[in-house]
This record gives C-alpha cells, structure tokens and sequence, in this order.
C-alpha cells in the first residue's frame, strides 16, 4: 500500500515577482504571459511519486499586493516550507524578500525550511540583483537559494525537490509530528521524524 506524505508550503514575495507562475509551471507545466495577479491566496497541490511513496505538496500562493499582506500569517503558520521568490531584475523585490524573512524568523513556525527562487532568469540581461548577493544572503541565513524562470521551465522543479530534500533531512524535528502526516490505507496517523525516507535528489 502506498503511503501519502503531506508537505504544506507556502509561497511569499513582492506583487509581480511570479509566484502564481512558477506553482502553475511546476503544478500544471504551463506559463501564462497575461497571468492576474492573485486575490487573497489561490491553493494547488502536486503529488509526486519517491520510492515507494507519494509526496503530496499542498501550495499556497499568497498575494504580493500589499494590501493583502496582513493575511499571509494565516498561510505561513502550519507552513512546512516557505519559498520566498524575488525577481531577480528588481532590487526592490530582493528588499521586499528580506522583510518577509525577517517577518518568518519572527512569527512563522520554528525550523521551517526557508528557500529563495530568484525568478525571471530568463531576462539576466536586465538583471539588477547579482547572484552573489543572493547567495551570501541565503548562507547568512540558512536558506537554500536558486535562480528560476517559470517562463522557461529553468529549476522550477529543482527548487520544490530542494525543498523537499531539506525537509526530510531535517526531519523538521519538532514539527515534523504534526506537519507530516502519513496516511496509510485511508487513515492517518503520525510518524516518527526519525522513520522519515530521505529521497535521492538529481541535479
Ligand atoms: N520573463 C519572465 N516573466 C515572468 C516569469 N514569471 C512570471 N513572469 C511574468 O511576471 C508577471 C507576474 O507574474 P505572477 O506569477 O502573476 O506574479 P505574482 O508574484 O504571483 O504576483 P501577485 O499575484 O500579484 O503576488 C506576469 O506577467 C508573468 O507572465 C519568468 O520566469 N520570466
């Protein structure tokens, strides 16, 4: 019987930078040009097959603009994993990135897995943020960073089995209990961090 593991994740960042994008591209291989932008928050999952399981991303995409900003809490608590995107042709939205890390390490969930997709690498060209800075930013904060471009299907899946890679290998320890939950044969029950399978990841 195949076991379902759950990974809740949520995505926060500037308006514009391409969230809706890039879990369109990962969840429905497909990129809209004239894409709206989102109202509130919109929901997807992907379930993904690894070994003999299947891992079940729940997706939410939360709304850049910031009069929605207020509602992100209720997305990121319970959030195994947050991708915080920024585009990489905009400083501004770098800026905006680091106050949603700072806003995460002081009201989101302890030991939840941080990455950084620094989308529209398609356009480097006009880039404005250096990947350097990037990655010196992610180091500094234990944070796994990648450059993607939802337009052109470039590390989109890289960056959600990174995510998920980082969470099993933490186990997310105390969280891990209530944020994974195996559901076997219909009915669900927790397991132990430490039975957690840790999935080979390519590139
Ligand atoms: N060139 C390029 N354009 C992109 C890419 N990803 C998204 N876009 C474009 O950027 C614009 C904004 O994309 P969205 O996915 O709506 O951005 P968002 O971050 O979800 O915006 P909000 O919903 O307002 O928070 C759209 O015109 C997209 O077509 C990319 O990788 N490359």
């Amino acid at each position: 019987m195949m076991a379902i593991r759950e990974l809740k994740v949520c995505l926060l960042g500037d308006t514009g930078v391409g969230k809706s994008s890039i879990v369109c591209r990962f969840v429905q291989d497909h990129f809209d040009h004239n894409i709206s932008p989102t109202i509130g928050a919109s929901f997807m999952t992907k379930t993904v097959p690894c070994g003999n399981e299947l891992h079940k991303f729940l997706i939410w995409d939360t709304a850049g603009q910031e009069r929605f900003h207020s509602l992100a809490p209720m997305y990121y608590r319970g959030s195994a994993a947050a991708v915080i995107v920024y585009d990489i042709t905009k400083q501004d939205s770098f800026h905006t990135l680091k106050k949603w890390v700072k806003e995460l390490k002081e009201h989101g969930p302890e030991n939840i897995v941080m990455a950084i997709a620094g989308n529209k690498c398609d356009l480097s060209d006009i880039r404005e943020v250096p990947l350097k800075d990037a990655k010196e930013y992610a180091e500094s904060i234990g944070a796994v960073v990648v450059e993607t471009s939802a337009k052109n299907a470039i590390n989109i899946e890289e960056l959600f089995q990174g995510i998920r890679q980082n969470c099993l290998e933490n186990g997310l320890r105390k969280l891990c209990t209530a944020l994974w939950r195996t559901q076997i044969g219909g009915s669900s029950s927790c397991r132990n961090p430490s039975s957690l399978h840790v999935c080979p990841v390519s590139g």
